[in-house]
């Protein structure tokens, strides 16, 4: 992943985003993206819990496999939070170059980064290394939302 990562608001209505691995790291940005009305499908051979009540609910898809080539081809944006490095080097080799990538287990597979992110008064705060730094930019959303709150 590039250093620099440009902040771009995006609108995921109804997107597809195909997430490769169902446990606890895939049902955290599941849940964010659900937030954004995104459509999303796991592909993996087992779900965390709180993914198979998703599924359940019929808030998500879900492939019961292994990740391959094919299931790649309709994301806008693909997830890869398997931890797998063959699912890692399956998904860096057959992505498209439009396709956006979170590599979530593995930055340099991706070129794009979840920030973390807060609504204050309708206006979204939004904190990214442009590396890869999540707890720093954890300690600096806490930090901007004691600034914000405080006034
Ligand atoms: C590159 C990036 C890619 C991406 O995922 O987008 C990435 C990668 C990795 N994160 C790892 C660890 C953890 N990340 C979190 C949490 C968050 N991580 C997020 C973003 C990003 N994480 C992107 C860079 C952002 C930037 O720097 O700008 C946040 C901001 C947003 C979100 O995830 O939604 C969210 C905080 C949100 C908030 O609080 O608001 C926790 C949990 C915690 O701290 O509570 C743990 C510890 C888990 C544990 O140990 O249990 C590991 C190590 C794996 C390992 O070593 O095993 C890797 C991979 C690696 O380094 O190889
Ligand atoms: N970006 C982030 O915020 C964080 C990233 N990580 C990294 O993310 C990875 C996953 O972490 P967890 O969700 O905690 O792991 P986990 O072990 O709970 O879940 C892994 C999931 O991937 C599935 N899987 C395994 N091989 C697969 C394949 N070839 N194709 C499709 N699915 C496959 C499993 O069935 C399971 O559902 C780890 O490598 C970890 O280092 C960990 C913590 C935070």
């Amino acid at each position: 992943m590039s250093d620099f990562l440009f902040p771009l608001a995006v609108n995921l209505d109804r997107a597809e985003v195909v997430i490769i691995g169902g446990g606890s790291v895939a049902e955290r940005k599941a849940g964010k993206l659900l937030e954004a009305n995104a459509a999303v499908t796991i592909v993996a051979p087992e779900l965390s819990g709180g993914l198979k009540k998703l599924w359940e609910e019929n808030k998500v898809g879900w492939k019961q496999k292994e990740g391959e080539p094919e299931d790649l081809k309709n994301a806008w944006l693909i997830i890869s939070a398997s931890g797998d490095k063959a699912a890692q080097q399956m998904i860096a080799g057959h992505k498209h170059p439009w396709q956006l990538v979170n590599g979530a287990d593995n930055p340099s597979i991706g070129n794009v980064a979840f920030p973390a992110s807060f609504k204050e008064d309708g206006v979204q705060i939004s904190v990214s290394s442009g590396s890869n730094k999540p707890a720093s930019v954890k300690e600096w959303k806490h930090y901007l939302q004691r600034l914000v709150k405080k006034q």
